[in-house]
């Protein structure tokens, strides 16, 4: 089943064109990848769907499971997040630093504890029905910090988190609105191999355990190869390639966007290993452009 269906997307800045009329299906139950070269539009394009970014033009559909249809390019930004349930992390780690980590999860539904305490009425008397929300979310959090190895770190501060962990607590606190996407900006980038791999497991379990579709950019391309069961191609703003990860590997347009046109010199060692990575080629010197 399609969840949201992208259609001729088109982003400006002044005379810029970030996005390029660009269209495309998430699935429903899906891990989708959205990768390109550097500047190619991946982060614009994440802006307009989690609602920073008004399109200039063009349709964004999204489907709710009980037929209610989001049009997301048309609703505020907070909407989206609210009511259409997509949820989203950043490139540069955003979290409430000073706040302790189980806080940033209780952050997270406040929309959910705000009507339940009839926006303060209930919460301020500790009547039943908002003693039973908060529980619950009390309950999810700690649900979520277990999912993610942080339980032991719940009552540190959200700044004093290594960095792996604070990428982890952004996917926590984003799984707390119960996303139906879960739109991840580089969660890969700072990671090392291990949790690198970790990660993979762990978007694996949101997709297939929690009725959740994960869309995701990543620069990080054993990450995207592993667990994208579709993926997108962008460069200069436009569309260039969607399809499975072995369509995109041997796709024409794909290898050149990444490796260029061919010249004799080699390509440096963390570009060859990028385009090896798409391409599956071996990432030594043999690739040339
Ligand atoms: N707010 C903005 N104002 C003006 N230009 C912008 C803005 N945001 C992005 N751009 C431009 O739009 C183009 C696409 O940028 P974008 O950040 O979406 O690319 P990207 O694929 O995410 O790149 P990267 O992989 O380096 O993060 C770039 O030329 C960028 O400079």
């Amino acid at each position: 089943m399609t969840l949201l269906t992208i259609e001729r997307i088109s982003m400006r800045f002044g005379g810029l064109v970030a996005i390029d009329n660009v269209s495309f299906d998430i699935r429903a139950g899906d891990i989708t990848a959205v990768i390109g070269p550097n500047g190619a539009g991946k982060t614009t394009l994440f802006n307009c769907i989690t609602g920073f970014y008004k399109p200039t033009a063009g349709r964004m559909t999204l489907r709710a499971e009980d037929g209610r249809e989001f049009l997301l390019e048309q609703i505020p930004g907070y909407r989206i997040a609210k009511e259409a349930r997509v949820a989203r992390t950043f490139q540069n780690i955003r979290l409430f630093a000073g706040m302790s980590v189980l806080e940033n999860l209780m952050v997270a539904q406040h929309n959910r504890l705000m009507k339940a305490s009839a926006f303060s009425f209930a919460g301020l008397f500790g009547l039943p029905g908002f003693r039973r929300a908060e529980r619950e979310a009390v309950d999810k959090a700690k649900f979520w910090l277990d999912k993610l190895g942080l339980t032991a770190q719940a009552d540190d501060s959200a700044g004093s988190l290594p960095y792996g962990g604070q990428r982890r607590l952004e996917i926590a606190r984003a799984m707390c609105i119960d996303p139906v996407i879960l739109c991840l900006d580089e969660p890969a980038a700072g990671l090392n191999p291990r949790e690198s791999q970790e990660l993979n497991g762990l978007l694996r379990a949101i997709r297939d355990e929690h009725n959740t579709s994960v869309l995701l950019i990543e620069h990080d391309m054993s990450v995207v190869m592993q667990i994208s069961d579709h993926i997108v191609v962008l460069d200069h703003g436009k569309k260039i390639a969607d399809g499975t990860p072995d369509q995109i590997r041997s796709d024409e347009t794909v290898i050149r966007a990444y490796l260029g046109e061919p010249e004799e010199e080699d390509l440096p060692p963390e570009i060859a290993a990028d385009v090896a990575a798409v391409t599956g080629a071996a990432a030594t010197g043999e690739v040339r452009r």
